[in-house]
């Protein structure tokens, strides 16, 4: 197994290509954040099986590219930076435009698995940009907000999206976020459970405000992915539904 190297700087934004509006060019601001630095800027979407090398940083064995998709508000970025960096972006919400990524890498089992984390713009007008970036993904992390009753019925326009554009044998979770808001809630997690099932989906949910289940979400895809590439033949199959459903934590003390 090679080892590579992962670039020093945190992560990059792309121009959303066609999309992007002319004035802007690229990339999505937050006030008191510190914003994705440009990495090696990729040209289009990353190639699988081909991570993005330069510069100096962490080893790692393995790279996969995961991305976060949901309508635009269900809590993608905040998801990002705080697996990223731990930290919750409250305040004005700003949308983000175009596609930015960021990687992380985290050991699993002994192996060094960089994950390249791409974080695209809910919103339609950006739709045709993220549609380009699917077929790369290794792992799909679908979202909605618990808040949002049409976050959650667009579920299924998401299914049939990822359904055409990205590869057939990606790895894809279910989330929903933002059950800290418990009074606004306005999806039940049985709701969420329910579809989860009907579509065969390993389903949690998270609080990117809290960290709930935040680190367990990108965990559980790292072991599937990981597994996926580099299991031994002793080694036991990982499986993402059950560890999930074992490790996933309720929103309070208790499974509501
Ligand atoms: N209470 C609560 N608010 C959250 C949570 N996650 C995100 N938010 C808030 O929801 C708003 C939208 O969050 P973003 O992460 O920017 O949403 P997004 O999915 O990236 O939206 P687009 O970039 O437009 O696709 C922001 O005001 C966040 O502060 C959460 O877990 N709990
Ligand atoms: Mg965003």
């Amino acid at each position: 197994m090679s080892r590579k190297k992962t670039p020093k700087s945190k992560g990059g934004s792309v121009p959303a290509a066609s999309a992007l509006p002319a004035t802007n060019g690229s990339l999505s601001a937050r006030p008191g954040t510190t914003r994705p630095g440009r990495e090696t800027p990729p040209n289009g979407p990353p190639q699988s099986g081909r991570p993005s090398l330069g510069g100096s940083g962490d080893f790692y064995d393995v790279a996969f590219k995961v991305m976060l998709v949901g309508d635009s508000g269900v809590g993608k970025t905040c998801l990002l930076v705080r697996f990223k960096d731990g930290a919750f972006l409250a305040g004005t919400f700003i949308s983000t435009v175009g596609i930015d990524f960021r990687n992380k890498v985290l050991e699993v089992d002994g192996v060094k698995v960089k994950l390249q984390i791409w974080d695209t713009a809910g919103q339609e007008r950006f739709r045709s940009v993220t549609h380009a970036y699917y077929r790369d993904a290794h792992a799909l992390l679908l979202l909605y907000d618990v808040t949002n009753k049409a976050s959650f019925d667009n579920i299924q326009a998401w299914l049939t999206e990822i359904q055409e554009y990205a590869q057939r044998d990606v790895v894809l979770m279910l989330l929903g976020n933002k059950v800290d808001s418990t009074q606004e809630r306005v999806v039940k997690r049985e709701d969420g459970e329910k579809l989860a099932k009907e579509y065969g989906l390993p389903f949690m949910e998270t609080s990117a405000k809290t960290g709930l289940n935040v680190d367990l979400a990108f965990t559980a895809i790292a072991k599937e992915l990981k597994q996926r590439s580099v299991k031994a033949p002793s080694e036991p199959r990982f499986q993402l539904h059950d560890y999930v459903k074992r490790e996933g934590q309720g929103a309070s003390c208790c499974r509501p």
